[in-house]
């Protein structure tokens, strides 16, 4: 049985759908990324499924962890569930970390509310936790406070805080969006490591193809409050059939390649209050015919295995223009 299972998760704001029925499986110990221009519906995908967002949102379908349904639940045990078993991270760590406060007891709250460490054996814990995420000097730096602590630092005591509760599942959220490029890769590094120590399942939200091919072993590809094609990343990333994936891979810049080649998507994620008729992504695509443009296609198990959307896929033989670090071409 799947870690987590979610079942046709709608998402409604104001009486305007943003999410249109994501079905999506989680294994322990797996690693999903979920990728997509700004506004498909990552984040609220995953608000949603851990109850949240704010109260004006309508969420139907079904989000089941280990067997537990989490949609229409009571407060008390969604936040018994999530709190015990799912961390999440976001963006911008100087945001979420509490400017006042020291970072060891920041730390150290965590451990207490999640494990009811207190005293000596929090302060222990949360400078071995410091340790773990590589944070130099943590027996002394734990006094210290968030402004004493460059970004990706902070980050790192964010990943410390999210590990205290032990969780089974951590959403890591474009984690290193904010950070400078050597420092990403580092906390991604940290992430997988400590998903091969602990055995956690993660899920990574981000824009960064490259990030989602190195760390994840599963990929889905949002557009439009949908998922359009679904598949291991190593299949996704050599042989993208969506057009939607495919655009996303020729969009990005190669650093030492032939500029001339990249080739953006043209046009924008449309709103969702204004969808197209048919495929949400029909009025981008180059292959869109009237089908198209009047059916949205249906979610299907392609022959090569994962998840398709699509009446007119990519063919297989059609090689990527870029090959960015870590995405075999
Ligand atoms: N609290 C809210 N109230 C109203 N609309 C919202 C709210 N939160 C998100 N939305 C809308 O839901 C849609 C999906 O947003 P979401 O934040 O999930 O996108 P995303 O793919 O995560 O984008 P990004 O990569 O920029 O974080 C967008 O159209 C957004 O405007």
């Amino acid at each position: 049985m799947s870690f987590i299972s979610i079942q046709g998760l709608t998402v409604a704001f104001d009486g305007t759908q943003v999410l249109h029925g994501i079905d999506l499986e989680i294994g322990r110990g797996e690693a999903l990324g979920l990728v997509g221009e700004s506004g498909c519906g990552k984040s609220v995908t995953w608000l949603a499924a851990l109850g949240l967002l704010p109260g004006k949102a309508r969420v139907g379908g079904s989000v089941k962890i280990d067997g537990e349904e989490l949609i229409g639940a009571s407060r008390t045990q969604v936040e018994r569930v999530r709190g015990k078993r799912i961390a999440m991270i976001f963006q911008d760590p100087s945001s979420s970390l509490n400017p006042v406060h020291r970072v060891g007891r920041q730390i150290m709250e965590s451990l207490t509310l999640h494990r009811g460490l207190k005293g000596q054996a929090a302060k222990a814990e949360a400078i071995r936790l410091m340790d773990l995420v590589g944070i130099p000097s943590a027996a002394t730096r734990i006094d210290l406070y968030p402004h004493e602590f460059s970004g990706g630092q902070c980050q790192r005591v964010m990943i410390a805080m999210a590990l205290a509760g032990e969780p089974d599942l951590l959403i890591a959220d474009e984690p290193t969006t904010a950070l400078d490029a050597t420092i990403q890769a580092q906390i991604l590094d940290l992430l997988s490591q400590i998903r091969a120590e602990t055995g956690m399942a993660m899920v990574l939200i981000s824009h960064d193809l490259g990030a989602v091919s190195a760390v994840c072993d599963r990929a889905a590809v949002m557009y439009a409050g949908r998922i359009v094609e679904m598949n291991d990343t190593a299949a996704l990333f050599s042989a993208p059939r969506h057009p939607y994936t495919r655009g996303l891979f020729d969009a990005i810049p190669e650093i030492d390649g032939d500029r001339g080649r990249l080739k953006p998507i043209h046009g924008t994620v449309p709103d969702p209050r204004a969808l197209p008729q048919g495929c949400a992504f029909a009025p981008r695509c180059g292959s869109a015919d009237t089908r198209c443009h009047t059916r949205s296609p249906e979610p299907q198990a392609g022959r090569e295995g994962g998840l398709l959307a699509c009446f007119h896929p990519v063919a297989w033989a059609v090689p990527l223009m870029t090959s960015p670090q870590g995405i075999p071409a």
